[in-house]
Parts: structure tokens; C-alpha cells; sequence
């Protein structure tokens, strides 16, 4: 059997700009206000690169009777892990989602996929932690927009998920981890992988921080070259010509 890894183009990290917290905030500015591309559109394409990386990577063939458990914060990272909940969830798996608040704390976009992810009938929950087994654990609980250490029950579920013997596949960062820094908060998931969105955030590669994203792999959410240009970055023209998640090395 090939090794899973394989199934993912891969692409040498140095060959690309590692993005830093100004810049991230511009790619996702010009987006929206530049090219339309709005955050709907971003966050389906970043919750089903990861739904496949986790199916591919860590569930195998058949996705009946894999048990997986999204985290989700009130930001766009939750959001993203919404969509991926609800893509394995039509796939076959075992999905159930984990609040850092109460749904009616949700807003705009993520409470929209949360309102999806309810009408699907997928079990979701605030308050308790499960004690069935795992295969695999999705973290949307924090991204780029980390303030200070993890707080609350997003705390709560950073260390629950670090205590499962299931691998954690984190979305754009390691919940925990500063994306532009790569400061590594007390309570940060140690993860399996890490999918991050669009170009590598710089955070990522700090010595710390590297610690705790696993392997590395880099989702297609369409972001035009044009973009990229305008703000003086350069990439492969042919990136994600062959397949929207790549592998970096
Ligand atoms: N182009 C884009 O910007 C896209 C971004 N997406 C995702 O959106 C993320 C950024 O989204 P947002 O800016 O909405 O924010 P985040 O989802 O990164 O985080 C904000 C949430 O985390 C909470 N939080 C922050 N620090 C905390 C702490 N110390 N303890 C407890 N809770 C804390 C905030 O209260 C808020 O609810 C990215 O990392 C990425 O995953 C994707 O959904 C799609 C496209
Ligand atoms: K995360």
C-alpha cells in the first residue's frame, strides 16, 4: 500500500514566502474587497482541503464507523472546521463537534455553517468532553487571530485533544501558536499535521513552534496570482496545478 503522504504533491518550503501577520490580513483584505472572492467561498474551500487531508491522511478507505471530533472555535478557524465536520460527515464518518461557546454565541459566517452542521443532525456540544474512541481530532479552535494564552474551555478542549491518542490534524495553525511569531502559548496542541491555507504562515517555522505542527501540508483556497503579485510575493506559477493541497518540505 502506498504510504498516504505520497498521495500529496510535494513542494520545498523555501520555495515559498512564509507569510507574516501584516500580510496575512492583506491577502484576506484584497480577497473581499479587491476580487469578491468572500470569506463563504474561502472557508468551503479551506473545510474541504481539510476534510480530504484527514480522509486521506488519517482515515483510510472507508470513512463508516470512523469517529471524528471537530473543535471549533467563534472565528474563521471554527468556521473552516464546520465545514470540514460537515463534508466527512457526508462522506460516511463518525462526526461530532466540540463548542468553545454556546451556539448562540456564534456570528456571521461560522454561525452559519454551525446553523448547517445543527440541520445535519451532527451531535454538538459546549459543555462535556467525549469519552468514546477516536480517530482523528480536527483543530479549529484558535488560528491567526490568537490573543494571549488559550483561555476558558478553548483551553480545555487544546488539552483534552493533547491528551487522545488520536493524531490532531490542525487548520492554517496549531491552536496555541502564534502565527506570525511562532511563540508557543502553555496550552498549544501538539499536532499530527497541520493544514494551513493559502502560504505558509512564519510563525510556524520557529524553532518552538515547529515542535508542535507535525506534518506540514498547504491548502488551494484560490487566492489569484495577481494578488500575490500586487503585494510584491512570488510563487510557483504551477503550485497547486496537479492537486489543491500539497505537502511542504
Ligand atoms: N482568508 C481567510 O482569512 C480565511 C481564513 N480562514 C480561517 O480563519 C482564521 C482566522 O479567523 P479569525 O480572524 O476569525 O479568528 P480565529 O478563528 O483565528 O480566532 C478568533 C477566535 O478565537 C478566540 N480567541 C482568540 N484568542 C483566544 C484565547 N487566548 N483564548 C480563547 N479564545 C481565544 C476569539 O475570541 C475568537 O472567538 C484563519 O486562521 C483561518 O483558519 C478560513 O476560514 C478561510 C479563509
Ligand atoms: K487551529
Amino acid at each position: 500500500m502506498p504510504n498516504t503522504t505520497d498521495r500529496f504533491p510535494q513542494v520545498a518550503v523555501n520555495a515559498l514566502p512564509h507569510l507574516t501577520t501584516e500580510q496575512m490580513i492583506e491577502v484576506d483584505r484584497a480577497m473581499i474587497e479587491d476580487y469578491g472572492i468572500v470569506l463563504l467561498q474561502m472557508m468551503e474551500n479551506a473545510g474541504r482541503g481539510l476534510a480530504r487531508l484527514a480522509a486521506t491522511r488519517f482515515l483510510g478507505n472507508s470513512l463508516r464507523g470512523k469517529n471524528v471530533v471537530a473543535l471549533a472555535g467563534r472565528g474563521g478557524n471554527g468556521g473552516g472546521a464546520l465545514v470540514a465536520a460537515r463534508r466527512l460527515h457526508c462522506w460516511g464518518a463518525n462526526v461530532s463537534v466540540l463548542l468553545t461557546k454556546p451556539s448562540g454565541a456564534f456570528e456571521g459566517v461560522p454561525a452559519h455553517q454551525l446553523s448547517i452542521v445543527q440541520q445535519l443532525g451532527i451531535p454538538v456540544d459546549d459543555k462535556s468532553l467525549p469519552g468514546r474512541e477516536v480517530d482523528v481530532i480536527l483543530d479549529g479552535v484558535i488560528g491567526y487571530s490568537l490573543r494571549g494564552n488559550p483561555r476558558g474551555r478553548a483551553a480545555d478542549l487544546i488539552r483534552w485533544s493533547n491528551q487522545q491518542p488520536a493524531p490532531t490534524l490542525a487548520l492554517d495553525t496549531p491552536s496555541g501558536i502564534d502565527a506570525a511569531s511562532g511563540g508557543v502559548s502553555d496550552t498549544s496542541i501538539l499536532a499530527a499535521a497541520t493544514f494551513t491555507l493559502a502560504l505558509p504562515k512564519s510563525g510556524l517555522f520557529s524553532a518552538a513552534g515547529s515542535r508542535h505542527v507535525g506534518e506540514l501540508y498547504l491548502g488551494d483556497i484560490s487566492v489569484p496570482p495577481s494578488l500575490y503579485a500586487a503585494m510584491g510575493l512570488t510563487i510557483p506559477p504551477s503550485l497547486f496545478a496537479e492537486s489543491d493541497i500539497v505537502r511542504l518540505v
